[in-house]
């Protein structure tokens, strides 16, 4: 758990975290979002002391950062930035190995480890493990970030705009992966973006900074059904909100399951349960269909989801 109390942090004369109360629980997903300058990454570089905070007080699992030693501070703490920060004549492999190798982890453990990053990333062990940054792609040079800071098993991941600078149809990737992994790996995770479409996809809280301030700490569908003041209704869109908060509810909900689970044809044509409705809906819609087939991880079909059941109950 983190804990920020009453916490602020000046630059001369400019207040650029002006006394947050923020607390993330283990295993959440917290996303810092706003505009340009509100103090997002001085909020997330506090944690991790790479900024001192001029104020109040930072606890991490009930223990004040201040007194700790700042690098083993830093060794349960994974961190992600825009652009990877991968060291370029360093291969693959060794970039993902530096905390364990700092830790003093035998050979073959790390090799064991990064190997075991790389399959959960989606990078082969063997083509990329001996590649340089600079031969890989954007989209796979953040995986490999992502493994870095994942190396040692840190309780702790901290990601500044961690897929900023990715084009949409990466970045769009990413956040699937990100969003298997952490429900394989659990971190307690503080992520900063400032995109709130990133936000609402991968938190399980949201908060909403402007100029320093914390000004509203929810749930993503609160977050859009009870925005709490002018500036959060804008950032959220009014327009769209019922097709964000379809974007956030599964299939699984609206869905009128069949009475047992049915073999299906290999390659039939669906859902998955796990799908949201917003996307249910676009493939209705893209296809002409009233309706379309939901199936379940093993790939039987257990039910069916409707056009009309959507706009029933979908936001
Ligand atoms: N090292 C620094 N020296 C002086 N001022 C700083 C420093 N770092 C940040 N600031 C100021 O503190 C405020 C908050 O900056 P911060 O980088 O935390 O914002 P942010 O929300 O992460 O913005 P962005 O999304 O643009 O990265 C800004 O006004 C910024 O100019």
């Amino acid at each position: 758990m983190i804990e920020l109390k009453n916490v602020t942090r000046r630059f001369g004369d400019i207040v650029a975290v002006d006394r947050i109360d923020l607390t993330i629980e283990t295993g959440e997903v917290c996303v810092l979002v706003g505009s340009s300058g509100c103090g997002k990454s001085t909020t997330l570089r506090m944690i991790n002391r790479l900024l001192p905070h001029s104020a109040g007080e930072i606890l991490v699992d009930g223990e004040d950062i201040t007194g700790m030693d700042p690098q083993k501070l830093r060794l349960n703490m994974g961190y992600v930035i825009q652009g990877t920060g991968l060291f370029p004549h360093w291969t693959v492999a060794r970039n993902i190995a530096l905390v364990p190798q700092l830790l003093k982890w035998p050979k073959e453990r790390i090799d064991e480890r990064v190997n075991e990053l790389l399959a959960l990333l989606e990078l082969d062990p063997a083509t990329y493990g001996n590649k340089y940054p600079q031969q890989l792609s954007g989209g796979q040079a953040q995986r490999v970030g992502v493994a870095r800071a994942l190396a040692a098993d840190p309780n702790i991941l901290l990601m500044d705009e961690p897929f900023g600078a990715l084009d949409a149809i990466t970045r769009e990737n990413l956040q699937l992966e990100m969003l298997r992994i952490q429900k394989q790996v659990r971190k307690t995770t503080v992520f900063v973006t400032h995109d709130i479409d990133e936000a609402l996809k991968l938190a399980t809280r949201i908060a909403v900074m402007d100029q320093g301030r914390i000004i509203q700490h929810d749930t993503p569908e609160n977050i859009l059904r009870r925005p709490a003041s002018d500036f959060v209704e804008n950032l959220v869109g009014k327009q769209d909100r019922g097709l964000k908060l379809m974007g956030l509810r599964p299939v699984r909900e609206l869905m009128t399951p069949h009475a047992r689970p049915r073999l299906s044809e290999p390659g039939a044509d669906g859902l998955k349960e796990d799908d949201s409705i917003r996307l249910a809906l676009s493939v209705m819609l893209w296809q002409d269909l009233p309706q379309v087939s939901v199936f379940n991880s093993d790939g039987e079909e257990t039910g069916i989801i409707t056009r009309e059941r959507i706009i029933e109950g979908g936001a």
